[in-house]
């Protein structure tokens, strides 16, 4: 095969960050993405659904001209976070769902949540509402290990909530574990999961082995082998509870490249390549339009896309930085080949 169309995907896990970087994330992402579930992990972070909107504003303003994207806002849920605000998001066609962090998970999210057990009130008020829960699945405890933080997350909170809220739509984002397959698999269809590239193409010793890549750091952090292999079978079954959610997360280059440095990948300039690299891997591309157009946009109750795009055969090579407003910026997979690319 030298050419695969398909349904314009979405992309439904992104951070877009805010401000002058706004111009790059959105051009990158409506390069090719219809959709895309913005994430609310700023600082301050957005709360609120006016502060959502505000935010969306300046996405929109962001679109170049000539392409359509539609940012789906998810607001931060916090230990504040009232009933009345479930309600308002649930009205609002721009606010997706609400985004719940541990309190110190990942990037920006030391406003999360300390106690799970005390949302109950909202978690009931989402299952009401029918306001989809996002969650970045992992505990915080200094004892628990990062490997086994993901796991922890699951039976500790993820099996309590499903098994109280039966019917709360949970997406359970950027899966890296076995134990988070085997969940989803075992819970309802209101239960689903998002799968970076990353996590489909890597596993630890793409971080470790022969020096430490600070390019392909990101939380919940790569995992050990067999978690990957069971992540890419998850994917090439063609399950319809696992879809595409690139966790695109610029941080600058001097961020990323420093004695601490910040968790996140930027893939977002050649986010469908890299899933298309990994089902070719595979020989299953076949499989890549209902992982990224299809599978998601059912999930949430959307329309498929009506726009088509093209991938062809052609291999390319990523640059090795990119200039922003923020500073250079070096993309997920930088310096590395991809066999496929997007018809222009
Ligand atoms: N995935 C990451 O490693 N980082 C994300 C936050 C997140 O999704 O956890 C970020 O905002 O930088
Ligand atoms: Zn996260
Ligand atoms: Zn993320």
């Amino acid at each position: 095969m030298q050419q695969l169309t398909l349904t314009r995907p979405d992309d439904w896990h992104l951070h877009l960050r805010d401000g002058a970087l706004l111009k790059t994330t959105v051009a990158a992402s409506a390069q090719v993405f219809n959709r895309a579930v913005v994430m609310p992990n700023l600082v301050p972070p957005v709360t609120k659904v006016e502060m959502a909107l505000a935010y969306r504003q300046r996405i929109l303003a962001a679109i170049p001209d000539g392409l359509s994207f539609q940012p789906l806002m998810a607001l931060y849920l916090t230990a504040e976070t009232t009933v009345e605000e479930i309600k308002a998001a649930a009205e609002n066609p721009h606010v997706i769902g609400f985004k719940l962090y541990p309190s110190g998970a990942t990037t920006n999210s030391a406003a999360g949540v300390k106690s799970v057990e005390a949302l109950a009130p909202v978690l009931e008020a989402m299952q009401h509402e029918q306001v989809p829960l996002l969650v970045h699945g992992e505990v915080t405890d200094h004892d628990i290990d990062i490997f086994d933080r993901e796991k922890v997350f699951i039976d500790r909170h993820l099996v309590p909530i499903t098994t109280r809220f039966p019917q709360l739509k949970l997406v359970l984002e950027h899966i890296t574990t076995g134990d988070a397959v085997d969940f989803v698999m075992a819970a309802n269809d209101n239960v689903a999961a998002t799968m970076t590239p990353q996590h489909l193409l890597m596993n630890r010793n793409d971080l470790l082995v022969g020096g430490v890549r600070p390019h392909n750091y990101c939380l919940p952090i790569l995992k050990r082998r067999e978690h990957q292999q069971r992540l890419q079978q998850a994917a090439l079954s063609g399950n319809a509870k696992f879809f595409l959610g690139t966790d695109s997360a610029p941080h600058v280059q001097a961020n990323k490249e420093t004695a601490c440095g910040c968790a996140g990948c930027y893939s977002a300039p050649a986010a469908l390549e890299l899933y298309a690299e990994f089902f070719s891997q595979h020989d299953a591309l076949d499989k890549l339009e209902n992982f990224a157009s299809v599978f998601g946009a059912a999930f949430y109750g959307f329309e498929r896309n009506q726009e088509k795009v093209t991938l062809v055969r052609d291999e390319w090579q990523l640059p090795a930085t990119l200039d922003t407003a923020d500073g250079a910026i070096v993309p997920y997979y930088a310096g590395e080949k991809l066999q496929w690319q997007i018809k222009k």
